[in-house]
């Protein structure tokens, strides 16, 4: 079998394929998408880091490919989807450069808070400049991390370490996780709004491209200085320039950029921006451990054993596959649905398994519904084999239950989330192989989990579905199916709306304002 190395990799990586014995390496640096596409046919792996881009049109053209390497953590520079769809693993190395990352952040920090980069630029231009390069103390300083996961957390410890005050913004990080490590966990505005230094470790997705934006930097202290060792894009450049010309933001320390490698910026030619080129994971140690782990996983898929870090595939044994399909499908609505209508940190997840199957080993359905549940948040950053681990990281508790007992149904999948602020519930069911929801928080009722919805729990009374109606259809939106639960007369009640399209906010809000409603979600199962 052939490995195809697209980017620099440490040598230990390469001798764990000639330890394997049959695999055979060829290293073939800074090559076009074109040259790729030409030869990709002949490799049954690829190993990149963050400059070559695995593109559809490469793995269209990769017949017998089965592995995609990222020797690293972001894969943005693979599409996922396609290897998905063409059944290629994508495999990455998650944990072996969180150090070298942390470490290159609090670099980039210390930088900043005291000139060192602008004061060694005049000094070996011949300027003694003391005054002019007066910086400030960490001690007492307010760091708000914006993505507490390896790498944020570890920023965060080496920051108390400076007696630095940190704030995490990070919707997966549990209140009991986040005091573990001395962080207040607080909601993205405060973070802009009180941090002295706002230090990014979030990967960069839909959500959070741009994220820090002209509106966010005029939300910021004056003086604030920005921090980016994640993603190139997490940050918008333009603005960014903008903010420091105009003073608001202090300083910032860039490793990565939009669009990379970048030799010419305006940034470059401001002396508050300090920049390195990506070198956030380019520690000898870091280069080491992330080949050796992801060249480990590269021969195990290749020889068809389980791995650890795979970014794409699901973690269902073929002859359970059969039973579980139509499960599968249910349990990640389940947990699609339950994400998208909590609010607050998540600390614990219950799965209840009632009829024929808990007989089995359900692990691969637990994981399903945890993928679908933190998907909406972390993106690629959870798939079906790490969902477990990425909670279990996250201070999230789970745990399972199984009772054979079942009167009403064959098998009715529980899921209930408990989050600081709140206990939300959701029960399903296949009914003519077609997946429902028959139970939500305590209501019964029996509805197909697709498409657009909204989920109004309210107080049981009139006038409030026929405004709903009204204004649901003042702005354009046609309302498809409706499901309505409630326990007695003028009590608690939930109305779950089948809507063909999203929802303005708009219209949200003025739903919120009818009298009787307590809350409005709206939910994408599609
Ligand atoms: N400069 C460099 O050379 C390196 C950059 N990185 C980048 O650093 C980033 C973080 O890496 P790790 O800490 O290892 O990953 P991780 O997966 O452990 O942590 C990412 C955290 O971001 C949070 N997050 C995701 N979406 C969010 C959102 N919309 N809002 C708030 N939080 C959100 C997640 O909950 C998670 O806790 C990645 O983008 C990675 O590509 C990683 C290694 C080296
Ligand atoms: O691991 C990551 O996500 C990184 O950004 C490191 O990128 P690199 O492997 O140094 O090109």
């Amino acid at each position: 079998m052939r490995v195809l190395v697209c980017d620099p990799i440490s040598q230990q990586g390469i001798e764990v394929f000639q330890a394997a014995g049959n695999i055979e390496v060829d290293v073939k640096l800074k090559q076009t998408e074109d040259e790729i596409v030409n030869i990709v046919a002949d490799y049954e792996g690829i190993i990149v880091r963050s400059e070559t881009k695995i593109t559809k049109k490469i793995i269209e053209a990769a017949d017998k490919l089965k592995v995609i390497g990222r020797a690293g953590v972001g894969v943005d520079n693979i599409d996922v989807e396609a290897a998905t769809q063409k059944g290629v693993v994508v495999v990455n190395a998650p944990e072996g450069n969180t150090i070298a990352a942390a470490e290159l952040t609090l670099g980039h920090i210390i930088a900043l808070a005291r000139n060192i980069a602008p004061a060694n630029d005049a000094l070996k231009g011949g300027t003694w400049a003391r005054s002019k390069y007066v910086g400030l103390e960490l001690k007492g300083k307010k760091l708000g991390i914006l993505g507490m996961g390896k790498i944020g957390s570890e920023v965060a410890k080496r920051a108390r370490a400076f007696d630095m005050i940190v704030y995490a913004y990070d919707p997966f990080v549990s209140e009991e996780r986040a005091r573990n490590i001395g962080v207040q966990v607080k909601d993205l505005d405060t973070v802009i709004r009180e941090a002295d230094i706002i230090s990014i470790h979030m990967p960069k997705t839909k959500d959070t491209y741009r994220l820090l934006n002209a509106e966010k930097f005029s939300m910021m202290k004056d003086g604030v200085y920005i921090v980016n060792c994640a993603r190139g894009g997490i940050v918008d450049e333009e603005a960014l320039y903008e903010a420091v010309t105009s003073g608001k933001v202090a300083g910032a320390g860039l490793d990565v950029f939009e669009k990379e490698p970048m030799t010419e910026s305006p940034l470059f030619g401001l002396e508050q921006v300090l920049v390195t080129p990506h070198l956030g994971a380019s520690t000898k140690e870091a280069q080491v451990n992330v080949a050796v782990d992801v060249a480990h996983d590269i021969v195990k898929v290749l020889r068809g054993e389980a791995v650890s870090a795979a970014v794409n595939i699901p973690a269902v044994k073929p002859e359970l596959m059969a039973i579980f399909k139509p499960y599968l499908d249910l349990v990640e609505r389940l947990g699609r649905f339950i994400g998208q209508v909590t609010d607050g940190h998540i600390e614990k997840i219950s799965l209840t398994y009632a009829g024929d199957l808990a007989q089995y080993n359900v692990n691969p359905l637990t994981t399903t519904i945890l993928k679908g549940l933190l998907r909406p948040t972390l993106q690629d950053a959870v798939n079906y084999v790490n969902a477990p681990f990425v909670a279990k990281a996250r201070g999230i508790k789970v745990t399972e239950t199984k009772t054979v007992d079942m009167d009403d149904y064959a098998n009715l999948i529980t899921l209930e989330v408990v989050t600081s602020k709140g206990t939300k519930k959701v029960s399903g069911t296949i009914m003519q192989k077609e997946p429902r929801f028959v139970r939500i928080d305590d209501f019964s009722l029996d509805m197909a989990p697709i498409g657009h919805m909204l989920v109004m729990p309210h107080i049981d009374k009139p006038r409030i579905i026929g405004r709903t109606g009204t204004i649901i259809g003042e702005h354009d939106v046609n309302i498809a199916g409706m499901h309505l639960g409630r326990k007695e007369l003028g009590g608690p009640a939930i109305a779950i709306l089948n809507i063909d399209g999203t929802v303005p906010e708009a219209a949200l809000n003025q739903l919120k304002e009818i009298d009787g409603v307590i809350d409005v979600k709206y939910v994408n199962l599609q």
